[in-house]
């Protein structure tokens, strides 16, 4: 019997093994490499530039404020481990305007070639009860959280994908997770980012880039200080299979409207879990199909 229920475990795991579409990229060699971080002049985002920093890679540290932005250079400086390593500066509002950020994208690459690895961690939070909160903060974390991510991401990508290499890091938060008190306007910002971050992934891993998506819980840094100064029917609701499955799958910490449904959630959760590794299986595999069946009409293009 228990022989049998080993047999059955490892029978398992091995078909999940082969139908799931694992990521495993090998890390990134950074010495030498060309790293972008967004919001790298202050707390979370300077500590990662001056962690790749250490290991050898070449910086480009970007957000507003310059004065910040020299402090942080020479901090970052401080650590070098060889002479030829650089960090520039180029101050620029990341949620404002496409072509800006482009621009700065394409000045960094002529200073210091293409960038391997961007890290977009430009963004900011304000807290309060959802009728409390100024409507225009809506509009301003949407734009920085959001699409302060997405401006950077869409400069690198083309020049990543022609590389058949790169690396792009979302800063989301724990809060993108779940829904917390107070978060409706950053917590919805932050949640975003995982759509892009998940979608992305899906279209650019044929080309080698990786995505990832970090889930930072409270940290100490001066955007955090200036946070606190500022704290004091039916949830799910889905159309068709799919929707019921993706609902259920996808519930985490969202709340339960019924003991039924939270039940449901307990026991599909392991089922639905399974097939869900299948669909992305299945998508992977039909991505990967296209591209080459795109890749051979574009060779018969050319030689017709
Ligand atoms: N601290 C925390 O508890 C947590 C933070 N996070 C997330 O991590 C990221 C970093 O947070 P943290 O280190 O606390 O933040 P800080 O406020 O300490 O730093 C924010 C950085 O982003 C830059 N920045 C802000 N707005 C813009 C803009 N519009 N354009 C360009 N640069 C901008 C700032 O520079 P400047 O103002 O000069 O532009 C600064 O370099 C954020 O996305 C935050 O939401 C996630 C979970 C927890
Ligand atoms: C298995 C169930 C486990 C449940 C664990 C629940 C833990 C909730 C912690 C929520 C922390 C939210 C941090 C937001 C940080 C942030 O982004 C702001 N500081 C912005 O600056």
């Amino acid at each position: 019997m228990l022989l049998l229920a080993a047999a059955f475990i490892v029978a398992f795991v091995l078909l999940l093994y082969m139908v799931s579409p694992l990521i495993s990229p090998k890390p990134l060699a950074l010495p030498g490499a060309h790293v972008v971080v967004t919001g790298g002049s202050s707390g979370i985002g300077k500590c990662i530039a001056i962690e790749c920093y250490k290991q050898g890679a070449f910086i480009t540290l970007v957000a507003r404020d310059e004065n910040k932005l020299l402090q942080a250079k020479k901090e970052i400086e401080k650590h070098s481990i060889n002479d030829k390593q650089v960090v520039l500066c180029i101050s620029v509002d990341v949620s404002q305007d496409y072509g800006q950020v482009e621009n700065v994208i394409k000045q960094a690459q002529e200073k210091l070639g293409p960038v391997d690895m961007l890290v977009n961690c430009a963004g900011t939070s304000v807290s309060g009860k959802f009728e409390d909160l100024e409507i225009n903060y809506f509009e301003r974390l949407m734009n920085i959280n959001y699409l302060g991510s997405v401006y950077p991401s869409r400069a690198v990508i083309t020049t990543m994908k022609e590389r058949r290499m790169g690396r792009i890091v979302f800063v989301s938060s724990q809060a993108g997770q779940l829904g917390l008190f107070g978060f409706t306007a950053y917590s919805s910002s932050k949640f975003a980012l995982r759509g892009l971050a998940e979608a992305l992934q899906m279209e650019v891993k044929p080309y080698n880039i990786y995505i990832t998506i970090a889930y930072p819980p409270d940290t100490d840094t001066p955007g955090f200080a200036e946070e606190k100064k500022t704290k004091q029917g039916n949830f799910n609701s889905s159309i068709g299979s799919d929707g019921y499955m993706l609902s259920s799958l996808t519930c985490g910490m969202s709340p339960v409207t019924s003991i039924t449904e939270g039940l449901q959630q307990i026991v599909t959760m392991g089922l639905f879990r399974t097939i869900a590794l299948f669909y992305l299986g299945s998508f992977d595999s039909i991505i990967r199909r296209c591209m080459i069946q795109k890749a051979k009409s574009e060779t018969v293009d050319k030689t017709a």
